[in-house]
């Protein structure tokens, strides 16, 4: 769907060369939500505006369905522009107009008809949760509302692609959470390939299936969002997945754990799939004579299912214990018994 090779953007300022993007090769595939993560300066702003040629590489290609977006000229691009939508952290709505008329902005250049416009617009606001505010003006809006409204506009000629700069970091928790969520009701709904850019793990958690970290203008590791999750090689992607896990061994010593539960079994439950601890739990102590006891622990939930660590303690006849490690072991769940400091 998007493929990127060998892309680059130098910026040369007055006393130095700033290499902001520098040598990406990248794949994003249809109906995926794509995140770039990376600290301030990483070069995810640039990238992004690359992506519909906001700003023009320094070298390298971009291809969104075959179509070479490197090689077009102004005419060319303007059209190519209507298959990408973008929306940004401050919003960019056109304060002097209304709700309906920001939305109707993009059908206006496209040169759509008065009455197809109307319905349009009307069929985005309600997609979008604003129902009932076509009238209201930007000011009087929210920031989760103004933001509904940008996906809103940036939706308007049926794009494949939708581009989101930092959209959630102006908002508030309660607010970004709404808004990720109808990001992934409109990826379901329409099918439509996302590309979001980050400085929150939060984000990426939530909805990205795939993520790719960024640093000094170049992609550092990249994968599955679980697996990148599971399994962080670099530096700064462990600073990532710490920004919403911690780390449970460090919060809380094994050894406290050992100290306190001497009797029973403390087994460390691994969750990297489907199963929801919940589920798991109730099950052994239904299917077995075990007491369990959660001790301490942090499961989170991905696009593709649970993942996290959690300590328990099974207290029971070994037999019993046995046979309920077993079962945990036939399940998706990697479990440790007596784990080691
Ligand atoms: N127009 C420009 N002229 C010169 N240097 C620039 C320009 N735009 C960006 N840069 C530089 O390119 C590098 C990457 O910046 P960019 O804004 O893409 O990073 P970022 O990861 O988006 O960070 P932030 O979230 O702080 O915007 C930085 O060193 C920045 O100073």
């Amino acid at each position: 769907m998007i493929s990127i090779k060998d892309l680059s953007k130098v910026f040369q300022t007055k006393d130095q060369e700033v290499r902001a993007v520098d040598d990406l090769s990248l794949t994003i595939d249809k109906g995926e939500i794509f995140g770039v993560i990376g600290y301030s300066g990483a070069g995810k702003s640039t990238f992004i505006r690359l992506l519909n040629r906001l700003e023009d590489p320094t070298g390298g290609n971009i291809s969104v369905d075959d179509q070479d977006l490197t090689a077009m000229n102004k005419n060319q691009l303007r059209i190519a522009r209507q298959e990408i939508g973008m929306i940004f952290q401050h919003f960019n709505l056109l304060w002097s107009r209304t709700v309906f008329d920001n939305i109707a902005f993009p059908l206006e250049i496209a040169g759509v008809s008065k009455q197809e416009r109307k319905n349009r617009v009307n069929e985005l606001i309600d997609l979008v949760g604003l129902s009932g505010r076509g009238n209201s003006y930007p000011s009087q809006l929210s920031g989760g509302q103004k933001q509904r409204v940008g996906i809103a506009r940036a939706l308007a000629n049926n794009p494949k692609v939708l581009l989101c700069d930092e959209a959630t970091s102006a908002l508030d928790p309660e607010t970004t959470d709404s808004i990720l969520d109808l990001l992934v009701d409109i990826n379901e709904k329409l099918g439509l390939t996302i590309v979001l850019i980050t400085h929150e793990m939060h984000v990426i958690r939530k909805i990205c299936h795939q993520v790719a970290v960024m640093e000094d203008g170049r992609i550092v590791e990249q994968g599955d969002v679980l697996d990148v999750f599971l399994h962080p090689k670099q530096k700064v992607t462990k600073r990532f997945v710490d920004q919403v896990m911690g780390d449970p061994e460090k919060e809380h010593s094994l050894q406290l754990i050992n100290d306190k539960y001497q009797t029973g079994e403390i087994l460390r439950l691994h969750f990297v799939g489907e199963r929801t601890n919940q589920a798991l739990i109730s099950d052994v102590s239904r299917k077995f004579e075990v007491d369990v006891n959660i001790l301490h622990g942090k499961i989170t939930q991905t696009q593709k299912g649970a993942y996290g660590t959690m300590f328990v303690q099974f207290v029971g006849e070994k037999n019993e214990i046995d046979r309920a490690v077993q079962y945990i072991e036939s399940t998706s769940v990697e479990v440790e018994v007596s784990p080691s400091v």
